[in-house]
C-alpha cells in the first residue's frame, strides 16, 4: 500500500482472526466537545450514536474559528455554534434531539434521484478557463469567500449554458464502461533482484505488450508476446494527476445529471492500486466542489461524503471507529447502509482530512508481495444531494454518486502458501467479490434480466451504483517485473473480459469475427530479447479491437492453474455453463471469452447499440454464433432454445470442447511420457547431468499439475454436458 500517500499508517499485529487497521497518526480532530468527556474523539457529536448527515466542514471550521457561524457565499449563516447540531438535526429552524433523528439508517439511496432543471445559475463562475485549472488555494478562497465575485469574473448567461451543454455533452460522450491499464516502474526489490522489465506500451494505440518468457519442450527459452489495447494504457511516467484527467475528470459533469458512476482498482496486491485511488476522490471532490459553486450555484446541491470498508464480507465505516454496518434492503430492493456516518462537506481540506482518516483506518495486512496490502474493499462515496424546495430542514434527496473502490488485492491461491490462514481466507473472499464484480458488470452490460448482485457483498453494496444510467471505470494495475508475468497476464486477462463486455466492442469484434485472433508471438529467446520501453510498434501492432493479439493457448501446456478465474479462456460458447453451474464454486474458475449478440433492445444502452451497423435496420437480430443468444441465466436458456437444431448444435460444440480437452490431456501426458523418457536416455556427465535431470523433473512436476488441472477441467466439462443432457431432455421433444 502506499505508505507515504496515507502518512503514518501502523499496522497492527493480528492477533487471532483480529483485524489489521491502519490507526490514524492524529486523531484529535474533535475534541469530545458533545460528551464533556476526556480525550480526543473523532467527530462523536454530542457523543450520540445517531447517524448520519453530519455538516462535518461546518463543525470543523467553528471549531477552528470558535466562533458560532460562518457565512456562506450567498451571505446566510451556514454554520451553527459548536453546541448545536448541524443542519440536519434542525426542523422547522427548532433545534431537535438526536431521538428525533433518523432510526440510525442512512438509506444512501433512499430518496429518489431527482431530475436536474435544465438550467443554470445566472449567476456565478462558468465552467470554463475560469473555473478550472486554478489550484485548491484559489478554490477554497473563493468557496468560503464571503466577498461578492468580482465583475470581470463573471460569465455571461450564454457562457454558463455553453459551458452547461459542453458538460453534457462531455458526461454522455463517456463509455458506460472505461478500462484503463496502469503500470507501475520496477520497484528497488526488482531492480536489485535485476529484474526485466517484461512491458512495453505504446500510448498512442493504447496497447500493451507483455513479454513473457516461456519453455519449449527441449528446454530452451522463447519470449511470447501477449498484446492488448485498452481505452487507455498509462506507462510508468504518467502522473496520478493524469490518470485523474483520463479516469474520473470526464464523469464529474455526469454526476451531476443523475448518473452513478464507479471508480475502481484491480490488480494483484502490490501493484499500486491503492497509490493509483487514494488521490482521485479529493481530486474529484475539487472539481464538484467547482461545479457547485460556479455551474450550479445556488441550486441547493450540497456534497456528503461517507467512506466504508468491506473486510471478511462484513462492513465497517471507516469513519466512525470502524463501527460495525448492517446492510439492509428495502421494499424497493434499495440498499441501505445501517449506521454509516456521512459527512456533508464544503472545503477540501476536510474531505482530504476525511479521506486520510478513513485510509488510516483501513485493515491491512502482509502479503508476500505487499508489507502493507489492502485485505478490504474500501468504498468512498461522494454523494451529491439537493434541498427540496431549498428547505434545509427536509432530507436533501440524491442526484447523483460517484464511488471509489480501492479493491483489496487480488492474489492467487498459489502465492499465499506461505501466509496464515487467515490471509488465505481473505483472499478467498477477496478473489470471490472480485468474481462477483466482473459477473455483475458482465450481466449489466449485456442487458441480463437477472444481475447477481448477491454474489458477494461488494456487489450488493454496488447495486444501486450500477443500475440506471451509470458509469463504470476500472483502472487495472500491473507491475512490470517478469516475476508478476503471470499475474499481469491474469490481471490484463481481467480487464479485457471487463472490457469486452461492452456491447459496442463486441460489435466491433463481430463485425470482424476472424479478425478476433488469439495467436502467439514466440520467437527463441537469443534472437528476440525485446528492448524494454522501447516504444516496440511492431507490425502487429495495429490499433482497434482486431488487433488483440493474445496468446491463449486453448490451454497452455506450461501454465499451472492458480485457481483464479482469469486464468483460462476457453470458448464462447463456454459461458452457457456458468449459468448452470453458479452454484458451484470450482466451476467458476472458468472464464470465457466470448462474442457478445447484440439485440436490439430498448434500454439504457440503445445509443450505444444504435452506434453500431451490426444490428439489421429491422430490428431483428441476426444470428452470428448459435450459442450467443441464449447465454444468461437458466432460465434464459431455457426460454431461448428455439429449435433442435440449436440444441443438437449446443451439444455438438460442447461435445467437441469435452473432446477437445481430452486430447489436451493426452498430449500433455505423451509429453510427460516423452520427457520420462529423455531422462532416462540422458547420458549426459556428472555436474551437466544432475542439472539436466532437475530441469527436467521440474518440467514434469509442472506437466504433472497441469495434467490435474486439465482432468479437474475435464470432469467440469463433463459433469456440464451432463447437466445440458438433462436439460435437454426436460424440455421434450
Ligand atoms: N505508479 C507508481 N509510481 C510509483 N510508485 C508506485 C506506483 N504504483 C505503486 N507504487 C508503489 O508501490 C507500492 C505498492 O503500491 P500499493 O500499496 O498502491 O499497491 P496495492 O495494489 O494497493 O497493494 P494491495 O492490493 O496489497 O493493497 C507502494 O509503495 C507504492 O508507493
Amino acid at each position: 500500500m502506499n505508505g507515504a500517500a496515507v502518512g503514518g499508517r501502523q499496522m497492527q499485529q493480528r492477533a487471532g482472526n483480529q483485524l489489521h487497521q491502519r490507526q490514524y497518526s492524529s486523531d484529535h480532530f474533535f475534541p469530545d466537545a458533545g460528551n464533556g468527556g476526556g480525550g480526543s474523539k473523532w467527530l462523536q457529536p454530542g457523543g450520540v450514536a445517531y447517524s448520519q448527515q453530519v455538516d462535518y466542514s461546518r463543525m470543523l471550521r467553528s471549531l477552528h474559528k470558535g466562533t458560532s457561524g460562518e457565512f456562506s457565499m450567498s451571505g446566510e449563516p451556514l454554520t451553527p455554534p459548536l453546541t448545536s447540531r448541524s443542519s440536519s438535526q434542525r426542523k422547522n429552524g427548532e433545534e431537535v434531539s438526536p431521538s428525533e433523528l433518523s432510526p440510525g439508517i442512512l438509506d444512501l439511496h433512499s430518496f429518489d434521484t431527482e431530475l436536474l432543471p435544465e438550467q443554470v445559475t445566472g449567476a456565478g463562475f462558468g465552467a470554463g478557463p475560469l473555473g478550472y485549472g486554478r489550484n485548491m488555494d484559489e478554490l477554497e478562497t473563493s468557496f468560503s469567500s464571503n466577498k461578492p465575485m468580482s465583475r470581470n469574473l463573471v460569465p455571461s448567461e450564454n457562457t454558463l449554458l455553453k459551458s452547461f451543454s459542453v458538460d453534457k455533452e462531455k458526461s454522455s460522450a463517456v463509455a458506460k464502461i472505461k478500462v484503463v491499464v496502469r503500470k507501475r516502474p520496477l520497484n528497488k526489490k526488482e531492480i536489485a533482484k535485476k529484474e526485466d522489465d517484461i512491458i512495453t506500451i505504446v500510448p498512442s494505440t493504447n496497447s500493451l505488450t507483455v513479454h513473457e518468457t516461456k519453455l519449449k519442450v527441449d528446454l530452451t527459452e522463447y519470449l511470447e508476446k501477449h498484446e492488448f489495447v485498452f481505452d487507455a494504457v498509462l506507462d510508468e511516467n504518467v502522473s496520478n494527476e493524469e490518470v485523474y484527467h483520463e479516469t474520473v475528470e470526464p464523469i464529474i459533469p455526469a454526476i451531476f445529471q443523475r448518473t452513478k458512476a464507479t471508480c475502481f482498482a484491480y490488480g494483484q496486491t502490490g501493484n499500486g492500486k491503492t497509490y493509483t485511488m487514494q488521490p482521485l476522490p479529493l481530486k474529484a471532490s475539487q472539481d464538484i466542489l467547482r461545479h457547485m459553486h460556479h455551474t450550479y450555484r445556488n441550486q441547493g446541491f450540497h456534497l456528503y461524503v461517507s467512506f466504508f470498508e468491506i473486510y471478511g464480507g462484513k462492513l465497517f465505516d471507516l469513519l466512525n471507529d470502524r463501527r460495525k454496518l448492517c446492510m439492509r434492503e428495502d421494499g424497493k430492493q434499495k440498499v441501505c447502509i445501517v449506521g454509516l456516518q456521512e459527512y456533508r462537506v464544503s472545503s477540501l481540506d476536510t474531505i482530504k482530512d476525511l479521506i486520510e482518516k478513513g485510509n488510516a483506518t483501513r485493515s491491512t495486512g502482509t502479503t508476500g508481495a505487499n508489507e502493507e496490502s489492502s485485505r478490504s474493499h474500501a468504498i468512498l462515496q461522494l454523494a451529491i444531494k439537493k434541498t427540496v424546495d431549498g428547505s434545509e430542514s427536509k432530507p436533501a434527496r440524491i442526484v447523483g454518486k460517484l464511488s471509489f473502490i480501492d479493491l483489496a488485492g487480488s492474489e492467487r491461491g498459489a502465492d499465499t502458501t506461505d501466509n496464515d490462514k487467515q490471509t488465505r481466507i481473505e483472499g478467498a473472499e477477496i478473489n470471490k467479490s472480485l468474481l462477483a464484480l466482473k459477473e455483475c458488470i458482465r450481466a449489466l452490460d449485456n442487458d441480463q434480466v437477472h444481475i447477481p448482485f448477491r454474489g458477494s457483498k461488494l456487489t450488493e453494496v454496488l447495486r444501486d451504483s450500477f443500475v440506471g444510467d451509470s458509469r463504470t471505470v476500472m483502472i487495472s494495475c500491473v507491475s512490470p517485473n517478469s516475476g508478476s508475468c503471470e499475474h499481469t497476464l491474469n490481471t490484463l486477462r481481467y480487464a479485457d473480459r471487463v472490457k469486452s463486455l461492452s456491447k459496442g466492442n463486441s460489435k466491433k469484434d463481430l463485425s470482424s469475427a476472424t479478425l478476433n485472433v488469439k495467436e502467439s508471438v514466440a520467437a527463441p529467446i537469443s534472437f528476440s530479447r525485446f528492448e524494454v520501453n522501447s516504444g516496440d510498434t511492431g507490425e502487429d501492432q495495429k490499433p482497434g479491437w482486431s488487433k488483440q493479439v493474445e496468446k491463449e493457448a486453448f490451454l497452455s501446456y506450461n501454465s499451472v492453474s492458480s485457481g483464479r478465474e482469469e486464468d483460462l479462456v476457453i470458448s464462447s460458447h463456454a459461458k452457457h455453463f456458468r449459468a448452470n453451474s453458479r452454484s458451484s464454486s470450482t466451476a467458476e474458475v472458468f472464464d470465457y471469452s466470448e462474442e457478445v449478440y447484440e439485440p436490439d433492445k430498448p434500454s439504457w444502452r440503445k445509443g450505444k447499440a444504435e452506434a453500431y451497423s451490426a444490428v439489421p435496420a429491422d430490428g431483428k437480430t441476426r444470428r452470428v454464433d448459435s450459442l450467443a443468444k441464449r447465454r444468461d441465466s437458466q432460465n434464459e436458456d431455457a426460454n431461448c432454445f428455439d429449435s433442435d437444431d440449436d440444441l443438437n448444435e449446443l451439444l455438438k460444440e460442447e461435445e467437441d470442447l469435452v473432446m477437445a480437452h481430452r486430447r489436451q490431456v493426452e498430449e500433455t501426458l505423451n509429453i510427460v511420457r516423452e520427457e520420462m523418457r529423455l531422462l532416462d536416455e540422458a547420458d549426459q556427465p556428472g555436474n551437466q547431468l544432475d542439472e539436466y535431470i532437475s530441469r527436467l523433473n521440474a518440467v514434469l512436476s509442472q506437466k504433472a499439475a497441469g495434467i490435474v488441472n486439465l482432468q479437474t477441467r475435464l470432469a467440469h466439462f463433463q459433469q456440464h454436458l451432463t447437466e445440458k443432457h438433462i436439460l435437454v431432455s426436460s424440455l421434450g421433444p
